[in-house]
């Protein structure tokens, strides 16, 4: 029997898939095979010898003590992408609710009192308090283009908005993802000059941690409005705050309440609602139960965030996916920069989607990293990875 720890709720429909008469799952077991959990802290966490995987039902890790289950030789998965479009609707809604001013309207209006003729004189007021913006024509950014970011920025085209991204590591399955009317910036500095919505969809790490501080908010619009659903922490709470009480920027949506926050009006905290669909929960709790069910039965890894290659079998040849490639001038360059490094190439496959065009090399040895950097640096290139 493979016994389940369970440190959060996780949707039944993920916890079916795990046959009863194999596993045993409880929020309260001895000596666990893995556990399964969302958002729980794990970091005060001591780990049990017997453990050997963690599945986050979720996307974020930083609850995760990674670092220190790695050493233990224990394996942690995600669900990449599972709750995208959840959080994409989140997104949305947070967007066209800040743009309205919606959710100070509604209390206000909720807490009229007096005779009808009375209501009816406040609210010819409160339509000149609560004016508010369009969305087609403005600029969003978005900062990150992962799973999330990539739908964020998509859905905003069909609004009429003008959309910039920012993620200097984009993978490759991104690039061909995002549509090409997406402008890319290279500077977030820059981007964020151009914002009047700026939406945040990095991870929590320690390069992320305040990447939206008192300095980056200098350089934001007043009229900007800031929707964080990603993390509490990559935005400098203190700065924010200060930033809206000294009219320099519009508002800040996020999904982390905090002390901080509360009761001020340019403020929507929501209770980390972004990924609390039924559909993201199940998506969520079936991807990570398999990849569990999968290492646990058969050795087998999928969508680990610290156990990648070594235990996934080797093919024969290396592969080179390279985004906006398929120009002949830029095939000559990158098979000038293979041939320098003494790799031969196998195959190279010229494809499109999305309107996006990339190339795929095949060649016969380990691609070092200076080479994907020296053809990442390649004018024009937008995105090089080793698969
Ligand atoms: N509010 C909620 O309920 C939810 C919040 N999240 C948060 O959103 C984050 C993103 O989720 P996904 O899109 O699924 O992850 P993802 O891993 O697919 O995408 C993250 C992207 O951020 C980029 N990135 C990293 N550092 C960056 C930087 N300094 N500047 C610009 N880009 C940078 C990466 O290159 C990557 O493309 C999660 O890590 C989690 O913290 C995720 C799901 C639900
Ligand atoms: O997937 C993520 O990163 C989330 O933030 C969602 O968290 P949750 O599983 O809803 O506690």
């Amino acid at each position: 029997m493979y016994k389940i720890l369970t440190l959060n709720n996780i949707s039944i429909v993920g916890l079916d898939r795990l046959p009863r008469d194999k596993y045993e799952v409880a929020s309260e077991i001895q000596h666990p095979d893995a556990i399964l959990v969302r958002s729980h802290n794990m970091h005060e966490m001591a780990i049990p010898p017997t453990l050997k995987a963690v599945g986050r039902a979720g996307a974020g890790v930083n609850n995760i003590p990674v670092a220190r289950l790695s050493e233990g030789g224990v394996a942690v998965f995600n669900a990449p992408g599972a709750n995208a479009n959840a959080v994409k609707e989140a997104v949305l809604a947070g967007l066209l609710v800040s743009a309205r001013n919606i959710c100070q309207a509604w209390e206000a209006a909720r807490t009229l009192t007096g005779t009808d003729k009375e209501i009816h004189r406040e609210v010819e007021a409160q339509k000149k308090r609560f004016v508010g913006v369009e969305l087609p024509g403005r600029t969003l950014g978005v900062v990150g283009l992962g799973s999330i970011g990539v739908q964020v920025a998509n859905a905003a085209l069909a609004l009429g908005m003008r959309v910039v991204g920012y993620d200097p590591q984009i993978t490759v399955q991104r690039a061909w993802a995002l549509s090409a009317q997406v402008e890319q910036a290279t500077n977030l500095d820059h981007l964020l000059s151009q914002a009047d919505f700026l939406s945040l969809h990095v991870p929590l790490l320690e390069a992320t941690r305040g990447l939206i501080n008192r300095e980056r908010l200098r350089n934001i619009k007043p009229e900007a409005r800031l929707l964080n659903f990603a993390r509490a922490e990559i935005v400098d709470e203190d700065a924010v705050v200060d930033a809206i009480e000294e009219g320099k920027i519009a508002a800040y949506i996020c999904d982390f309440p905090s002390n901080r926050l509360k009761g001020h009006p340019q403020v929507i905290a929501l209770p980390h609602l972004g990924a609390s669909t039924y559909e993201a929960e199940e998506n969520c709790a079936v991807m990570v139960v398999e990849q569990i069910r999968e290492f646990l039965e058969n050795g087998n890894v999928q969508n680990s965030v610290n156990f990648p290659d070594a235990v996934l079998p080797r093919t024969d040849s290396w592969r080179l996916a390279i985004a906006n490639a398929n120009v002949p001038t830029m095939v000559a360059q990158i098979s000038t920069h293979l041939a320098e490094a003494g790799l031969n190439i196998i195959d190279m496959l010229n494809k499109s989607q999305n309107d996006l065009a990339y190339t795929l090399v095949d060649v016969d040895r380990p691609i070092p990293k200076y080479l994907v950097d020296g053809i990442s640096a390649v004018q024009g290139m937008l995105s090089v990875r080793a698969l």
